[in-house]
């Protein structure tokens, strides 16, 4: 067997084609989404993917707003930041691109968002939103990543109603919500969160009808430790030496040779990552739809 695709970039592009019929929608009303982006420091990885947020929002149509502040900012200049974008008309949506500096108490600043504005749906009212509504229909923004896999699924007729799904890492932005949202009653899977101290790894790799890799460890997960015809959702991102080049690329945590074993599998790069950045845009939009009344 091997492993179809699960096809990261060409679903985020039909996403985007769709939010931006939507856009002209909320324009024809006078109403134009704006994303603003809050960068701190020098890292290329964060620049680039905020830049890409960037160029996402001029393909669809909605108008972007950037700050960027210095790496040794001090938490009250980045809170008069967040401040000034919760106050500012013309932002309708905005993320604080993580990882912060050492010196930033980053649940400190999270907390800070207008959840109303809360663009990557992290803020602790959004996720404790996750936590109460198992039943009812969100109403509010979801976190990017793990919107972005359950979307990656479901236009790819994957279906996870019943399946154990296994997370391997626990951080804010994929392990940690990822679980309220398989759990939800409209998908109905069992989800074990495993994470660096779990002690039994491979046993649970071996029950595991899809696993979500997020440990940010390069090829740790090895076709010899999953099922036959699992699903596998390549998240975690290294820099590793290319053999035969000799520089460096991005590659996931699912050794390649998995593909051989597994039914489906999203690579990395050109899988989650597309998809975390179309789900920005769409809670960016859906923010907007709401105030207008088109969306619940
Ligand atoms: N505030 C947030 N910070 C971070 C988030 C997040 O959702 N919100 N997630 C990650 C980084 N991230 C978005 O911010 C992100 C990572 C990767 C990609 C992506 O499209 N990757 C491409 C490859 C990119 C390349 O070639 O360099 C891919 O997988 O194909 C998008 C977004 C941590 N921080």
């Amino acid at each position: 067997m091997t492993a179809q695709i699960l096809d990261g970039r060409a679903t985020a592009a039909a996403i985007k084609s769709e939010l931006a019929e939507r856009v002209k929608v909320l324009a024809d009303k006078g109403r134009v989404p704006g994303l603003a982006t809050v960068l701190v420091g020098d890292d290329p990885a964060s620049h680039s993917y905020v830049a890409g947020k960037h160029r996402d929002c001029e393909q669809v149509g909605i108008s972007s707003i950037r700050k960027e502040l210095p790496a040794d900012v001090s938490q009250e200049d980045l809170e008069k930041a967040i401040d000034e974008l919760n106050e500012d008309p013309a932002c309708t949506g905005y993320i604080v691109q993580l990882p912060l500096p050492d010196q930033i108490d980053t649940n400190a600043i999270l907390e800070r968002i207008d959840p109303a504005k809360d663009a990557d749906g992290l803020h602790p009212t959004n996720l404790g939103r996750l936590v109460l509504n198992v039943n009812e229909p969100m109403t509010s923004p979801l976190p990017c990543t793990p919107a972005g896999i359950v979307e990656l699924l479901d236009r790819h007729g994957v279906e996870l109603k019943g399946k154990h799904v296994v997370v391997v890492g626990r951080g804010v932005t994929v392990g940690r919500p990822i679980g309220l949202l398989l759990t939800r009653r409209e998908i109905n899977a069992t989800v074990t969160l495993a994470h660096t101290g779990t002690q039994n790894l491979g046993e649970l790799l071996a029950q595991a009808d899809v696993v979500v890799a997020a440990a940010g460890r390069p090829h740790m997960i090895k076709a010899d430790q999953i099922k036959d015809g699992a699903v596998l959702l390549d998240v975690g991102v290294s820099r590793i030496e290319d053999p035969e080049t000799g520089k460096k690329k991005l590659t996931g945590d699912i050794d390649p040779a998995a593909a051989e074993k597994a039914s489906w599998l999203s690579p990395n790069p050109g899988g989650v990552g597309p998809m975390t950045r179309a789900m920005l845009l769409v809670n960016v939009v859906e923010s907007c739809e709401r105030a207008e009344g088109i969306l619940q």
